[in-house]
């Protein structure tokens, strides 16, 4: 079994992108389809999608727009910084803003409140708050809403890793989601794999990263 810990995946990201010219929003399209297929969409009909401004985030929207493209009611939550967001995350909150009006930005303690009672909405939490580039402690506005998805007794799909568990599974960042799936992309994330809680919770896509990228890093 291949596993890759979390620099050696950021390597075979930005390889992709930056040397094959893979172009990122396909891999973050790729990413959220792959999230999408895990999805039992006769049954699932209300979704949060609860995301931070980086690309793990950029997967979340790309899965908000595909969802509310076919008519399910989600309700976007964005934690963080919208001024410092990725490029491929704008792209898709353009777009989710042409699709919906239920987008809500999480700062405050009022709107930790509004979140606590909204989530109650739905059957389906998405997690796309952190992913590879989870690389510090947990804490503050991020702590408290991973700590209220958890205390939420709701079905929650994370989205490449649970936010806040580290991907070497060497660091203690604190609070992380308690996911009832994982959709791990391209390659399992060594921390995921040696942890026999999320070992099983686990599902691997392919997301189109090319083999020649992935070898070059690691010993097929
Ligand atoms: N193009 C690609 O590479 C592809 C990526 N893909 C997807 O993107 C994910 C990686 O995306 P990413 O590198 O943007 O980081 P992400 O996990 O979204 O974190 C966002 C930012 O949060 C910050 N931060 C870190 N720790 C923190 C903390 N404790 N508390 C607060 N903030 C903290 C840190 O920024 P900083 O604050 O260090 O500037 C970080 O940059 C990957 O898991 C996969 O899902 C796939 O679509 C395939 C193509
Ligand atoms: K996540």
């Amino acid at each position: 079994m291949l596993l890759v810990d979390r620099e050696t995946m950021q390597k075979i990201d930005n390889f992709a992108i930056n040397e094959l010219k893979i172009p990122s929003l396909c891999l973050v399209e790729r990413a959220a389809l792959s999230v999408m297929d895990n999805i039992n969409l006769d049954i699932r009909q209300t979704f949060a999608i609860v995301v931070s401004c980086g690309n793990n985030g950029a997967d979340g929207l790309a899965l908000a727009r595909n969802l509310l493209a076919i008519g399910k009611n989600c309700y976007i939550y964005i934690v963080g910084n919208k001024n410092k967001a990725s490029r491929d995350f704008i792209i898709n909150y353009n777009a989710c803003k042409n699709l919906t009006k239920e987008i809500y930005s999480i700062e405050t303690i009022e709107d930790m409140d509004f979140l606590r009672e909204n989530l109650d909405k739905v059957n389906t939490i998405i997690d796309g708050i952190f992913g590879t580039g989870l690389n510090r402690p947990v804490s503050g506005i991020y702590a408290n809403i991973i700590d209220l998805i958890n205390e939420k007794n709701i079905y929650t799909i994370s989205i490449d890793l649970p936010s806040g568990f580290d991907a070497n599974g060497q660091n203690n960042y604190g609070s992380y989601v308690d996911s009832d799936l994982i959709v791990c992309m391209q390659i399992f994330k060594k921390g995921l794999y040696e942890d026999r809680y999320f070992r099983d919770k686990t599902v691997v896509c392919d997301i189109g990263l090319p083999k020649i990228a992935i070898e070059k890093f690691t010993e097929i």
